[in-house]
């Protein structure tokens, strides 16, 4: 196994180390070791990338980190689910944003990300209306950082209305990942979800309007991958309304070349003052989600580490750092120029090359004792690298994943409302709430637990291990479950 510069060192800019020459390169078959085996299971030019972008490879959300602008307010279209007056620093979800920001201000803010946060590789301009029909001040902002940070990759989200027209000019201004949001096909089923859109310098309602807006996604979609841009196609599941469509969105994506697939949850609330939420619309189960998306295996690939970010967020895909670098925080741009010369992200990624190549040998080597294992579900405490690095009573959410005859993969993750874990003390009252997240999982890895969660998740038939904290997860799952052939298999 190579030797691995620590991460902590590297992101504190104290690892001066070279990336051994010694590293092994990726080695191992798709479907021989899950999740670390993003090189080997896509096409050399498609793995090129992805390889960096947290979102559309869950490989890479182990590593590197995202941030999206806040410069785009305006929308074209309503949907029922979307409130963008609502405004709070403690909620994340998408369209929420604390702060408006000129192209200006938001270049000066990834610049400033850039130079502290080397796992940065990705800009995404997702609202908090629609980047595409706000294009003038997405152009603008995404021209002002591709001059500076070349390396920074650019990537937008948009409800497609707007979007045919913009491919050439998104082609030629290298923006190689598109989102779109297609919710339905069926202008029938879009009429419950889209109450207007505003096209061609008129609103139009019903059902015209959902299947004009139905064209044009499709005409968009079908437009960018022709043109070899990655797309990912989200997809807001609604109970009783697009849930059982989504499979038959799904179909049509894909045959248009949509690159992943995101079954994003409703998220529904009276308080946040939607039309959904005031109407008490519910959002799925984690069981629904889970079970639309094994029926869609097949077709695109399938999205099963999304965050459901905010339009402002900051950092490694399930961290939020953004309120580190708000406009206040970022100082006069004439006295205190940001200095960055790109030298700290380059260190990063050559780290990144030589770790994840090490994650996935030893992947590789470590599932061939699990060849008997039944499915079984873990979940795991990480903050990031692929190690098992988290103290269970600091995770505001697990990673899952599934261990099946000789194969580990990702499969989803289980979010908490909080800590177990409060200055110091155990949260007793939370602990149901913990134990309801972990439903159907047979065991915890975590960096470090204490003995009274240990107790109580052993009671509840849960079995937890922090004998191989830091280890990647592969291998951790691998050693902690291996000469279990016999044991209870466990479904999502
Ligand atoms: C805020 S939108 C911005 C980009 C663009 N306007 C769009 O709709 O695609 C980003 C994503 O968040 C999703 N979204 C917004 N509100 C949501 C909610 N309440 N529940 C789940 N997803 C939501 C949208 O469907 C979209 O996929
Ligand atoms: S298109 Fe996007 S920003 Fe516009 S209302 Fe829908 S979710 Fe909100
Ligand atoms: S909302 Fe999902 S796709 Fe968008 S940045 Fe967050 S994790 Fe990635």
């Amino acid at each position: 196994m190579a030797q691995v510069i620590p991460l902590d060192s590297l992101l504190t800019g104290k690892a001066a180390a070279p990336v051994p020459a010694s590293a092994p390169k990726a080695g191992c078959s798709a479907g021989t070791c899950g999740s670390a085996a993003g090189a080997a299971s896509l096409p050399p030019d498609v793995w090129a990338k992805v390889k960096d972008h947290p979102c559309y490879s869950e490989e890479a959300h182990h590593y590197f980190a995202r941030m999206h602008v806040a410069v785009a307010p305006a929308c074209n279209i309503q949907c029922n689910y979307c409130n963008r007056k609502f405004d709070c620093a403690n909620e994340s979800r998408p369209g929420v944003v604390s702060e408006r920001l000129t192209p200006e201000e938001g270049a000066r803010k990834v610049l400033a990300v850039a130079a502290s946060v080397p796992q940065l590789s990705v800009l995404g301009i997702a609202g908090p209306g629609d980047a595409c029909y706000d294009w003038a001040r997405t152009r603008a902002t995404f021209a002002l950082v591709a001059r500076r940070l070349p390396d920074i990759r650019l990537c937008l989200s948009t409800n497609g209305l707007a979007l045919p027209e913009l491919v050439d000019e998104i082609v030629d201004m290298n923006i190689d990942h598109v989102t779109v949001t297609i919710n339905m096909v069926d202008p029938e089923v879009g009429e419950r979800i889209y109450p207007w859109i505003y096209h061609g310098h008129r609103r139009w309602t019903g059902r015209d309007a959902s299947r004009l807006l139905h064209e044009r996604q499709m005409e968009g979609l079908e437009r960018l991958t022709a043109r070899g841009v990655l797309v990912k196609v989200n997809s807001v599941m609604i109970p009783g309304i697009n849930d059982a469509h989504l499979e038959e969105v799904n179909r049509q994506v894909t045959a248009r070349g949509a690159f992943l697939h995101n079954i994003m949850p409703l998220i529904s609330d009276p308080a946040h003052g939607t039309a959904f939420g005031l109407a008490g619309q519910r959002g799925p189960t984690a069981r629904e989600l889970s079970a639309l998306q094994d029926r869609l295996e097949g077709g695109a690939k399938l999205m099963r580490h999304c965050r459901q970010c905010r339009a402002d967020a900051v950092g490694l895909l399930g961290e939020d750092r953004g309120q580190e670098f708000t406009l206040d925080r970022l100082g006069d741009p004439v006295q205190e120029p940001v200095l960055d010369d790109g030298s700290a992200r380059a260190e990063y990624r050559a780290w990144v090359a030589a770790e994840r190549a090490d994650r996935a040998a030893a992947a590789a080597e470590a599932v061939t004792a699990l060849a008997d294992t039944p499915a079984l579900l873990v979940a795991v405490a990480t903050k990031g690298g692929g190690r098992v690095n988290q103290h269970f009573g600091h995770a505001r959410e697990f990673q899952i994943f599934e261990a099946r005859g000789g194969r580990i993969a990702f499969a989803g993750l289980r979010r908490l409302d909080d800590t177990y874990c409060k200055g110091g003390q155990g949260d007793e009252d939370g602990l149901e709430g913990l134990l309801a997240a972990l439903d159907g999982i047979a065991l915890v890895l975590c960096a470090r637990i204490g003995d009274c969660p240990r107790q109580r998740l052993a009671a509840a038939g849960i079995e937890v291990s922090d004998a191989h904290a830091y280890d990647y997860i592969e291998t951790a799952i691998a050693a902690a479950l291996g000469g279990r052939a016999g044991a209870t298999a466990v479904t999502a």
